[in-house]
């Protein structure tokens, strides 16, 4: 059995404790959060088993402590954790950015207990009551552990996030950091920046935004992201981002030319290599990435079609990992979308649907 401590039970503090108590039931997990409100919650739907204080001594009993708080919060807790941890604890964290905890964790000596850490899953929601415990599962779950931290700690933690469906890969903070600047922290910046863009050019009547389709919606959903931690992410990142600003400044710039010129192979091969690389992403299965196998198909709009879909896959002992509504216009409207566990049930399930006359589609 062992201890796990929270310090800010928000929407990733929140969704790793409730995968925890998912997974390991025996788990005792510990929690302080500002909010009282989110505690009680906490507590109430058997998520924490005790409430912490804010500078608590039984921290010092964790084996585990996920600092899940603002940034700057962590940076003060790490200096009570310093004098408290029991031998072998490890301490995490997991803000969006790592060089800035890493500088303090090296300045107060603590780098043979911390790891860092960063779930690449999220969402444009905060607060524990939009957390769950399916948030982190298949999402890639960075570490970037410091040179002293020994291997046996560091494998702990690794197994503890594969245990809860996540797939850790381990980079130093600096990999971190750069890879997070381009694939994070510029799409939060040229959402933010098409909406505001948008915002200034439409008109009183509001014609652009009343009529703004899906492949505007699917790009700017990221801009409803909590303000503040955005601030954060760009004041801590600083130099990552400018620079990889800069190389999407000067390829904008490019396109424009391209655009002025009318220079259709330019054009072209932008929309076409682009298309490639994208569709590249669903299709990797590197042996890190789980392939996701996934059923799309023409859902009547009758009460009851979901149902009937489902029945005639549990007829045949097929499991659904998932199932919902696309809400995007990729496809016609009222597509369903089946997430299976393997290729070979998803076969056996297009199989039958196709058999029932369904149209299936599976990309
Ligand atoms: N939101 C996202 O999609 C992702 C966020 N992150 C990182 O996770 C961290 C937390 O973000 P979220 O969970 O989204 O935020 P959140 O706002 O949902 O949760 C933060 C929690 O910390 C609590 N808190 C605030 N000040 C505190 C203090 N002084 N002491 C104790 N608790 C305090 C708040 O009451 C709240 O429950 C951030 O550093 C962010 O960079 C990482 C991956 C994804
Ligand atoms: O909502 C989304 O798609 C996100 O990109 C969520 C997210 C936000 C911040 C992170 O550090 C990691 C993931």
């Amino acid at each position: 059995m062992k201890t796990i401590g929270f310090i800010g039970l928000g929407l990733i503090g929140g969704s790793i404790a409730k995968a925890i108590r998912k997974y390991h039931p025996d788990y005792h997990i510990l929690a302080f959060d500002q909010n009282r409100s989110t505690l009680a919650a906490a507590v109430s739907g058997n998520i924490i088993d005790g409430v912490c204080e804010e500078k608590d001594n039984r921290f010092g009993s964790c084996d585990y402590v996920f600092l899940c708080a603002p940034v700057e919060y962590n940076l003060k807790y790490l200096e009570f954790l310093k004098e408290i941890r029991q031998p072998g604890c490890i301490i995490t964290d997991v803000g969006s950015v790592k060089g800035i905890i890493h500088e303090k964790v090296e300045a107060l000596g603590m780098t043979d207990c911390f790891v860092g850490g960063h779930p690449m899953a999220g969402s444009e929601k905060s607060g524990f009551e939009h957390s769950t415990d399916r948030l982190v599962e298949n999402a890639y779950y960075i570490l970037t552990p410091g040179g002293e931290i020994p291997l046996e700690r560091l494998t702990d933690l690794t197994e503890m996030i594969a245990s809860i469906g996540a797939i850790p890969m381990v980079l130093t903070a600096d990999e971190h950091d750069f890879i997070t600047a381009g694939v994070s922290h510029l799409p939060h910046i040229i959402a933010s920046a098409l909406v505001n863009l948008v915002k200034t050019l439409d008109n009183d009547a509001g014609y652009m935004k009343t009529i703004a389709a899906g492949g505007f919606r699917d790009i700017t959903r990221i801009a409803s992201s909590s303000p503040v931690m955005w601030q954060q992410i760009c004041l801590e990142n600083t130099q990552n981002i400018s620079n990889v600003l800069d190389d999407y400044i000067r390829m904008l710039i490019q396109i424009r030319c391209a655009i002025d010129n009318k220079d259709p192979d330019y054009i072209y091969q932008m929309f076409a290599s682009s298309r490639d690389y994208r569709d590249s992403i669903d299709v990797v299965d590197n042996g890190l990435t789980r392939k996701a196998y996934v059923l799309y198909l023409d859902l009547a709009d009758e009460a009851g079609g979901i149902a009937t879909i489902t029945t005639i896959l549990a007829m045949d002992n097929i499991s659904i990992k998932n199932i919902g509504i696309i809400h995007n216009r990729e496809f016609e409207e009222g597509v369903l979308k089946i997430e299976f566990y393997e290729e070979e049930a998803m076969e056996r399930g297009k199989a039958l649907l196709k058999k029932r006359n369904y149209i299936v589609y599976d990309r």
